[in-house]
C-alpha cells in the first residue's frame, strides 16, 4: 500500500489482542471481548484524521472464521484502512483464506515518510514467538529496499524482557537475530508489538520498543506469575512525523465497568 503525502505527520492507531470468539458472548477471564472491542472502537472514532489502523495479533482467541469476520466488520466499519498481523492465538491459514485478495494482510505499507513492516512471529501450537528464516529474509529485504527513510516494524511477540517472569518466557525467542537484522540499517525508528496486554515504551539496542494495552483484559505489569490487571481496555496512538520523530500515547476506555474474574489464573 502506498500513499504520497511524505511531508505530513501520519496518525496511526494500534489495536491489539482483541481475542474475539466464535460466539458473540465469548469471554476472556470474564470479560466479553467483543463488547470491549466495540467500546475501544467507539473511542477511536472520536480521533480526527486517523490514517490507518494496525492490529498486532491475537485478533481471535479461537481462530474461528466467525471471529475474523466480526473483527473485519467492526474494524472496517470505521472506514479507515487497517492492516493485521497474526499472533499465537490466530489461525493464519483461516485469516489468509478469508481475506485473500484484500489489503488487510499486506506486509509492507508505505505512507508519508514511513515504511511499515508487518511480521508474522507466530508458530503453530506455541505461545512464544519466533521469526522463521523466511520472515527474517523478508525483514532484511524490506529494510534494504525501504521506500522511505523511516521504518516502523510491527510484530505480535515482544522482543525484549518486560520485567514479568511469566511473560518473559513467552516472548520472541530469536530476538537476538531480529535485533541483528535491524542493526544493519539506521532507518528503524521503532518496534510496535502486542502480546503483553499492557503499555510499554523503552529503548533497546538504540531502538524504541512500544506495546499497547489489549482491547480486552490487561496483565499486571511486573507480576512474576499470571495476573489480570484492573486497568481498562485501550489502544496506542502513534504520530509518525516526517523527520522520523514519534509522538505516542495510550488511551483507555473510561466510564464503563468491565467484568473481570481475577480468581482465574490463566487461559
Ligand atoms: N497461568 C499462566 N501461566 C503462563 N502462561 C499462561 C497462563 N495463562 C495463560 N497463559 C498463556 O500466556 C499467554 C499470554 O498471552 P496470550 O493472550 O497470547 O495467551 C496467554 C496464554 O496462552
Amino acid at each position: 500500500m502506498s500513499a504520497d503525502n511524505s511531508n505530513n505527520t501520519v496518525t496511526i492507531i494500534q489495536i491489539t489482542d482483541s481475542h474475539l470468539f466464535q460466539a458473540a458472548d465469548g469471554r476472556l477471564l470474564g470479560m466479553n471481548t467483543q463488547d470491549s472491542l466495540k467500546e475501544v472502537i467507539k473511542k477511536i472514532q472520536h480521533i480526527d484524521n486517523v490514517d490507518l489502523i494496525l492490529a498486532t495479533g491475537d485478533i481471535s482467541q479461537d481462530g474461528s472464521a466467525r471471529s475474523y469476520k466480526e473483527f473485519a466488520r467492526l474494524v472496517n466499519g470505521m472506514g479507515i484502512a487497517s492492516y493485521w498481523l497474526p499472533g499465537n492465538h490466530d489461525e493464519f491459514r483461516v485469516m489468509a483464506q478469508l481475506f485473500a485478495g484484500k489489503t488487510n494482510l499486506y506486509k509492507k505499507i508505505t505512507i508519508g515518510n514511513w515504511q511499515i513492516i508487518m511480521l508474522n512471529s507466530s508458530i503453530p501450537g506455541k505461545v512464544f514467538g519466533k521469526l522463521s528464516q523466511a520472515e527474517l529474509n523478508f525483514l532484511n529485504t524490506s529494510l534494504k529496499n525501504a521506500e522511505r527513510p523511516n521504518v516502523l516494524v510491527c510484530l505480535h511477540h515482544h522482543p525484549v524482557p518486560v520485567d514479568s517472569a511469566w511473560i518473559d518466557q513467552i516472548g520472541l525467542h530469536n530476538a537476538e537475530e531480529f535485533f541483528e537484522a535491524l542493526a544493519q540499517y539506521d532507518s528503524v525508528r521503532a518496534i510496535a508489538c502486542g502480546h503483553i496486554h499492557q503499555e510499554y515504551d523503552q529503548i533497546h539496542n538504540g531502538i524504541r520498543v512500544l506495546a499497547s494495552p489489549s482491547t480486552c483484559v490487561q496483565f499486571s505489569p511486573g507480576s512474576e506469575t499470571f495476573q489480570a490487571d484492573v486497568s481498562a481496555p485501550g489502544y496506542r496512538v502513534f504520530q509518525l512525523r516526517a523527520d522520523g520523530e514519534i509522538g505516542t500515547f495510550v488511551e483507555r476506555v473510561t466510564h464503563i465497568e468491565f467484568e473481570i474474574d481475577y480468581s482465574v489464573k490463566g487461559y
